[in-house]
């Protein structure tokens, strides 16, 4: 059973406590059962699905709760956290410092995509503004120097290996010593791997491990390979000290449950998950949000970081023009750029509660990327004071031919990402100005929303009218509904920007990502309501 299956499976079960007319055992060890089975379909331990069950039935003490009429919520709290402890072995995975030669190597079986996982994180943490450098010490497998210099060259990372040398203790050192005299802060890794645990493959491990002393290990762990997960997790465990694991190919028809649970074969934790082949298909884990997401409750905290990710805060100038209702068409061209730099859209879009895996289905983020970056040549054709404007300036025939020749994108279709342009300018206008709610904020406001869009300071939410008022602007701007909207549109794709696939989207989109940068309605309104959410529970 594939994971989001499982939680729909599992969500139904809780659903239908719900609709029980009494609570009793029978009815606690119907819901039980069913999660349990849920649970063994999808691989994970029995071991672990049977102390799960044990656990929830000792919290769950249906006599001292019958005063307090609450016991659906607390059989699903306990149902949750039992869930939770499953993937959390309760500890926090080491996280390289900024300014230290921080040295990673990565350690899994033959295929299980290890190489690939190391690009993944070496652009991660690329990303977070580190320097990041790559070693291929897997003298093993003909042509794993080849993939991982082309992966990185692609992830644009300096990366080193050698053809000649054949020793692979000698190249991890090597490549080691050349980045920490270069001043890389994130070294990582790669080892070869093996068809199987074969003690060459664990001397071999134990050998650059005594040599280049990482500050951490990562078991890279395929999370298709079901029950086999627990022996493999304790093998390597027994021969090197994993500090967190990383699980891949949990996108698709992973079951997944098998090498989750491994986690409690070696105690440590699971850092992040491969969704898939792409650099950027790797999602830092942690086990809350995780199992909010398989029950398909959204991934506040992915979001958040993912908003964090974006710098938001250098984008003070347009948050100025927003407060004074003024949108220009640089204003444009620096959001869809920042939406450029998140990577793939569905990864984001995945992220949103409520946006379930069927609704994504269809949806072509290559083909929305390409769209973007032709926009972009729209954008770089024009001259500093068209941007500045508010699109007026085109209202001859020349100016928008010129851009066209020099983007390359037809007139029609720069006429249309004008015309979109300027409907959400009318929106900009409707709230900024002295009357409107981004009005209303201070510059201050603004700028700490803008930094922490997670964060929602109760004055701010006062100010803006509460969260009645919040929930009125994500109406006012498109809501949830945009986002699924501007989902649908975007699925049918493929009309350049004047159809229906094309800019009708972006709008939304804008809408969306506008939301966020207020820290309002949408991204930040989010934040908000993963801080309602933890009280709930
Ligand atoms: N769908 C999917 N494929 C993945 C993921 N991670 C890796 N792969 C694919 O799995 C295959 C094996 O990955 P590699 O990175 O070459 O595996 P490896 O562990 O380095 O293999 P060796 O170098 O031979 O030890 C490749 O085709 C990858 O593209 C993932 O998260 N999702």
């Amino acid at each position: 059973m594939v994971l989001n299956e499982l939680g729909a499976r599992i969500n139904s079960a809780l659903q239908a406590l719900s609709k029980e007319p009494v609570i009793d055992d029978k009815a606690v060890d119907a819901l039980l059962r069913e999660i349990c089975g849920a649970l063994l379909e999808s691989d994970v331990n029995v071991r672990l699905v049977h102390n799960l069950r044990q656990n929830v039935k000792k919290r769950v003490n249906l006599d001292e709760l019958a005063a307090s009429g609450n016991k659906r919520k607390v059989i699903q709290l306990a149902v949750f956290d039992e869930l939770c402890s499953l993937v959390d072995p309760g500890v926090q995975p080491w996280k390289p410092r900024k300014g230290k030669p921080n040295v990673v190597m990565f350690v899994g079986l033959q295929g299980s995509g290890k190489t690939t996982s190391c690009t993944k994180l070496a652009a991660y943490y690329k990303r977070k503004g580190l320097k990041v450098g790559l070693v291929c010490a897997d003298t093993f497998r003909a042509g794993a120097f080849d993939q991982l210099k082309q992966n990185a060259a692609r992830a644009h990372i300096p990366y080193y290996g050698s053809y000649a040398e054949a020793d692979p203790v000698q190249i991890a050192m090597d490549g080691v010593a050349q980045f920490k005299g270069s001043k890389f802060e994130l070294i990582i890794v790669d080892t070869s791997g093996r068809h199987k645990q074969e003690t060459e493959l664990f001397a071999e491990m134990e050998q650059i491990a005594a040599a280049i002393k990482p500050d951490n290990t990562i078991f890279v762990m395929d999370g298709t390979i079901g029950q086999a997960a627990d022996a493999q997790a304790r093998a390597f465990k027994e021969s090197v000290d994993i500090g967190s694991i990383i699980i891949t190919k949990m996108d698709g028809h992973a079951k997944g449950g098998g090498a989750i649970s491994a986690v409690a074969a070696t105690g440590s934790p699971i850092e992040f998950i491969g969704t898939g082949e792409h650099v950027h298909d790797l999602d830092p884990f942690s086990a809350r949000p995780f199992v909010s997401k398989m029950l398909g409750m959204g991934d506040i905290s992915g979001l958040v970081e993912t908003v964090k990710d974006m710098q938001l805060e250098k984008n003070e100038d347009m948050m100025k023009n927003l407060a004074k209702g003024v949108f220009t068409l640089k204003d444009m061209r620096d959001q869809l750029q920042t939406i450029l730099k998140m990577g793939p859209l569905n990864k984001l879009m995945g992220m949103v509660p409520g946006m379930s895996p069927e609704m994504m289905q269809g949806f072509d983020a290559d083909e929305s990327t390409r769209r973007l970056r032709s926009y972009m040549s729209v954008f770089d054709s024009m001259t500093e004071a068209e941007l500045n404007s508010d699109g007026k300036l085109f209202d001859t025939e020349s100016r928008l031919r010129r851009v066209a020749r020099g983007s390359g994108v037809r007139p029609v279709e720069i006429q249309a990402l004008l015309h979109q342009h300027q409907q959400f300018g009318q929106i900009v206008k409707k709230m900024g100005g002295p009357k409107g709610m981004l009005g209303k904020m201070n510059p201050g406001m603004m700028q700490q929303m803008a930094k922490n869009p997670g964060a929602m300071n109760p004055n701010m939410l006062k100010q803006m009218g509460g969260m009645g008022g919040i929930q009125n602007m994500m109406k006012q701007m498109g809501g949830m509904g945009g986002i699924q909207n501007m989902m649908k549109q975007m699925m049918g794709g493929g009309d350049g920007p004047g159809g229906p696939g094309g800019m009708g989207n972006m709008q939304d989109m804008m809408a969306q990502m506008m939301n966020g940068m207020g820290g309002m309605g949408g991204l930040g309104g989010l934040g908000g309501m993963g801080g309602m959410g933890g009280g709930r529970r």
